[in-house]
């Protein structure tokens, strides 16, 4: 157990319940603050899922010793090294890759023997830490997946106070504050990105990746769990074939559209869920209010999607210019558009 460190608004902890680190606000924190930018430790690049250990044994060997000594101090939980220790088949691909790349110490000579043997062990130990603890950058990791020093150490919820998300316009993870924290109060990020799945989805999910049994108020308290479920079958879920698995009707107007749309803000902003899926709900709301003619409410939509991806991810969007993605591009282009001048 270490000492509490502080980084700015937040301290990391030893948490009892979970035997484990946490992340603790040692202030009060205004919703849309950011609370930290952190640099990666390692990034692994985007490559298929068969190459991901290779590629990860491949950058830990090339990454500086300072960034490594971090990244062995981040989590490797008792569940996770008992499970790795039957994992045939990470063993076998890191002993295939430094076999295969006849790796060399600092001194130039081949790693044999012992020193072989270690170095091994020390990166299937590294590899599992990465699997815990590492984070996709960009959308369905179009930039990869990285290691981060603070948000390491922060903890699941389904209710989260924070948002992250990897900027590449700054090449650092963002960690804003998506509702006002209090001083004390634990750091919760949502780790499945999917918040409104039903809690047997989450819980399935949650188990499996990371072995954690979410105690969170929307797994644990029925009320808040009833609102997850209307919010998930009005469309929160980005998955295919949904409306077919969930017999939803299918929409045939703008106007029904736009009414579902509206029913599943309401559902977020009850439950305070401000995120990212509220950003993308609140367009669906002004696209369908646009189709509907109601170019007004299309408008009014557009501000709040902008006000709300401020307040996750801050201004430095200029990486979304290139195909015109974010809520400032979607603003300015009904701008843009003439409204229909209706001659009588
Ligand atoms: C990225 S780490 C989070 C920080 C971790 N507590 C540490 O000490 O570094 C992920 C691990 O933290 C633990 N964890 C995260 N959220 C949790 C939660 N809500 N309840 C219990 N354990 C949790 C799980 O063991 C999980 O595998």
């Amino acid at each position: 157990m270490n000492p509490p460190k502080s980084q700015g608004m937040v301290e990391i902890r030893w948490l009892k319940d979970i035997e484990s680190d946490a992340v603790f606000a040692t202030k009060s924190i205004r919703r849309g603050t950011r609370i930290a930018a952190e640099v990666p430790l390692i990034i692994v690049p985007p490559v298929p899922r068969d190459d991901e250990l290779s590629t990860f044994c491949e950058e830990i060997y090339k990454a500086p010793e300072d960034n490594v000594a971090k990244i062995a101090e981040l989590s490797l939980l008792p569940l996770i090294r008992e499970r790795a220790k039957k994992d045939h088949c990470t063993n076998q691909e890191v002993w295939a890759f430094y076999k295969s790349k006849r790796w060399k110490d600092s001194q130039g000579n081949f790693l044999r023997g012992k020193k072989l043997h270690k170095a091994i062990m020390k990166t299937m130990d590294l590899c599992n830490i990465f699997r815990v603890n590492s984070v996709y950058l960009g959308p369905e990791g179009k930039y990869g997946s990285g290691l981060f020093s603070l948000y390491s150490r922060m903890n699941h919820s389904c209710v989260p106070n924070v948002h992250n998300s990897y900027n590449p316009t700054l090449k650092q993870l963002t960690i804003h504050a998506i509702n006002d924290i209090k001083t004390g109060e634990q750091i919760f990020v949502d780790y499945i990105g999917n918040a409104c799945r039903t809690r047997q989805q989450r819980a399935f999910h949650l188990y499996n990746t990371w072995g954690i049994t979410c105690k969170c108020e929307a797994c644990t308290q029925p009320q808040v769990n009833r609102l997850r479920c209307p919010a998930y079958e009005c469309g929160a879920s980005k998955e295919v074939n949904f409306s077919a698995i969930h017999n939803i009707p299918r929409v045939s107007t703008a106007a029904e559209a736009l009414t579902i749309a509206e029913e599943l803000v309401y559902l977020m902003k009850r439950q305070n869920l401000n995120s990212v899926e509220l950003c993308r709900t609140l367009r669906e709301c002004s696209k369908y209010a646009l189709g509907k003619g109601d170019r007004n409410r299309a408008l009014n939509y557009a501000r709040e999607e902008l006000k709300l991806e401020k307040s996750l991810i801050g201004t430095e969007t200029d990486h979304l210019k290139k195909h015109l993605r974010g809520a400032k591009y979607w603003l300015e282009s009904i701008i843009s558009t003439p409204s229909i001048v209706r001659r009588h």
